[in-house]
């Protein structure tokens, strides 16, 4: 009952509500100001009397307690009145400063501030390993181990010394612990067969690609390969495969079922086979002399009959060369399996990337069972691509040897401005200029038809070679030119990445390419291993002025002659001297991703490639 009387007296003294409330709710509790509830307390306080200095003492703590709650919940309300006003202030004079430095900045500053939120946007894919390693979280940490090390003379050199090697042979290498550069085959403790068959090729000294790229790879890093057309680079990567081959058949050799240890990667067919060959022919001087085992090597490309080559799959098989659609049928047929594949190379890797390889490329590391070491190479490698494989491998090394998209210094360019309909004429004309062996780019299939009938009927003896051709015809094309059989070839760019012919002395682009790292790749098929050779690259009214003037940049970069016409051509960027960085995707001197020719034809390629369902997997 004591209890109870406060409780009774309260409901009396309570103020009558005057707000305009649903007082029926069952949940209703009317507001009642601070200052009515201290009075109200007060009064039941002195209302139950106070009678004892203790309950009088008790009442003004109280009291006191309450005051200095207000006082403090009125000083926060200020706090935040004031940090409103202040982050305010601090909106308002970001907002100005940057309005005031956007007034400052050029054009080509803004184009570039554009770009940079384009290449953000398109920089979230996914990273290049299996499906299964991304979806169980699996993340390698540290490269592979290797037993190889560098001669002890070597490793004695100090970090400066390695550098000033790599100066004098214009490589710039990034990445952790760089392996040395070896400036001989020796040096590099590749075997004495190898090395004294090398020489009777002529290849007697490592080129700049090779010298940091072998020991590179030879000590199990995973790298980016980026040197101009014809600098060695398929050694560079054939080497260290295999040395490794060698290395665990010395372990214990092979049976059949088992193999293979490592795979390259090629984006087309022609180039596979080239590679190919290659690892055939070095294999071969390896084993010679008996001193070192026998390696067995697999082609498998779409167009030709798997079943020629059964009595590698009946051995043990070391090394397999691949495009990627033959390679994922014979996978997924389990006709040999990556359970023990170490090493994989793709060439040609930023084309192998950014095409509609990429989810290829995710299917064939879905087959590795385990970490492996992986390399990728080429002429051209946009830093969009570099951005993508470096976040994907494992502490890359990456090897420069000049910028990565740039021309052969060795080559001659040269720039013509010839009309459409003179074009034909011109050409046998511009025929004169060299001796054979001579490559006639044109982009357009009919059009290379058009132009091997035209010359064939004015006696030139041309063969042709285009995505449409039947194997076996791009397999004799490529032959009888390869031989000096046939002078002329005229190629679609199937032939421009990566084919080797020897000796070419000029190469003629007919209709220039959209995408300047096609051009780079096309003129790259002259000038080779040292020598020198001559483009000449038709041009007219026809050709985008984007391509002009990523031209333009290109020979200026090279030293070479720009025609007035091109000197003529503004670039609306308005850069001085270009935008010498680069384009992200593409690496055109003279353009943003914004206009990249490159971005929207990828695009378009990716779309078409997954409706027709790999035709251009190169299967
Ligand atoms: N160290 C060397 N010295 C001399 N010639 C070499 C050396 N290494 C390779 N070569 C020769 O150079 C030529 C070009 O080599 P390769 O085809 O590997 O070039 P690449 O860098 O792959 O060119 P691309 O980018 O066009 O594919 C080949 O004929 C090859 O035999």
């Amino acid at each position: 009952m004591v209890e109870s009387a406060p409780k009774r007296r309260r409901i009396e003294r309570s103020p009558s509500p005057t707000y305009n409330i649903d007082e029926e709710s069952e949940n209703f509790q009317p507001y009642i100001p601070v200052a009515q509830r201290r009075q109200a307390k007060l009064a039941k306080l002195t209302s139950w009397g106070a009678n004892s200095d203790k309950d009088k003492e008790k009442r003004l703590k109280q009291e006191q307690e309450e005051k200095e709650d207000e006082e403090r919940e009125e000083e926060r309300r200020k706090e935040k009145a004031r940090k409103e006003r202040t982050l305010l202030m601090e909106a308002q004079e970001v907002h100005t400063k940057k309005a005031a430095e956007d007034a400052k900045k050029t054009d080509a500053e803004k184009a570039e501030e554009a770009d940079a939120e384009i290449l953000a946007a398109i920089a979230s894919r996914r990273k290049l390993a299996s499906d299964l390693e991304l979806a169980k979280g699996v993340q390698y940490t540290e490269p592979l181990k290797a037993s190889w090390r560098p001669p002890k003379f070597v490793r004695d050199r100090s970090a400066e010394q390695h550098q000033k090697i790599r100066e004098k042979y214009h490589i710039i290498a990034e990445g952790e612990d760089i392996p040395p550069p070896i400036e001989n085959f020796t040096d590099m403790k590749v075997p004495e067969p190898l090395v004294r068959f090398l020489k009777s090729k002529r290849i007697t000294k490592p080129t700049p690609i090779q010298l940091q790229g072998i020991p590179t790879a030879f000590s199990g890093r995973d790298m980016i390969g980026i040197a101009f057309t014809g600098s060695g680079k398929t050694l560079a990567f054939c080497l260290p495969i295999i040395m490794l081959a060698l290395e665990e058949e010395a372990k214990l050799p092979f049976i059949r079922g088992e193999g293979p240890v490592g795979v390259i990667l090629c984006p087309s067919r022609e180039l596979a086979s080239q590679t190919y060959e290659n690892v055939l022919t070095w294999t071969a001087a390896l084993s010679k002399e008996g001193k070192y085992p026998q390696l067995n090597t697999l082609l498998c490309i779409g167009g030709i009959s798997m079943g020629d080559q059964s009595h590698v799959l009946s051995k043990g098989l070391h090394i397999v060369v691949a495009t990627p659609g033959r390679l994922i049928d014979m996978l997924e047929k389990k006709r040999f399996t990556f359970d023990n594949c170490k090493y994989l190379c793709m060439d040609e890797a930023d084309r192998m990337i950014d095409l509609g390889f990429e989810d290829d490329v995710r299917n064939i590391m879905s087959f590795f069972k385990r970490q492996r070491q992986t390399l990728l190479f080429s002429a051209t490698m946009p830093r969009k691509i570099q951005d993508f494989a470096q976040q994907s491998l494992v502490k890359p090394i990456l090897v420069n040897v000049g910028r990565a998209g740039a021309a052969n210094l060795d080559v001659l360019q040269v720039v013509e401005y010839v009309k459409q309909e003179a074009k034909m004429v011109y050409l046998l004309e511009c025929l004169q200029k060299t001796p054979p062996p001579v490559i006639i780019f044109s982009e357009n299939k009919n059009e290379v038809d058009d132009i091997q009938e035209y010359l064939l009927l004015k006696g030139v003896e041309a063969v042709a070679i285009h995505g449409s051709k039947t194997q076996e015809e791009r397999q004799y094309a490529i032959k009888s030119f390869k031989s000096g059989a046939k002078d002329v070839m005229v190629a679609s760019g199937v032939a421009s990445k990566g084919l080797d012919f020897n000796d070419i002395q000029h190469v003629i682009i007919f209709s220039m390419p959209k995408e300047i790292e096609d051009y780079v790749h096309q003129i790259g098929r002259t000038g080779r291993s040292g020598k020198t050779g001559i483009a000449t690259t038709f041009v007219n009214m026809n050709t985008p002025e984007q391509t002009l003037l990523d031209l333009k940049y290109l020979l200026m970069e090279a030293g070479q002659k720009v025609p007035p016409f091109l000197q003529s051509i503004e670039d609306p960027r308005a850069v001085q001297g270009g935008s010498l960085k680069g384009c992200p995707v593409c690496g055109g001197l003279g353009h943003g991703i914004s206009n990249c020719p490159k971005l929207e034809d990828t695009q378009r390629r990716q779309m078409a490639s997954h409706n027709r369902g790999g035709d251009d997997r190169g299967y």
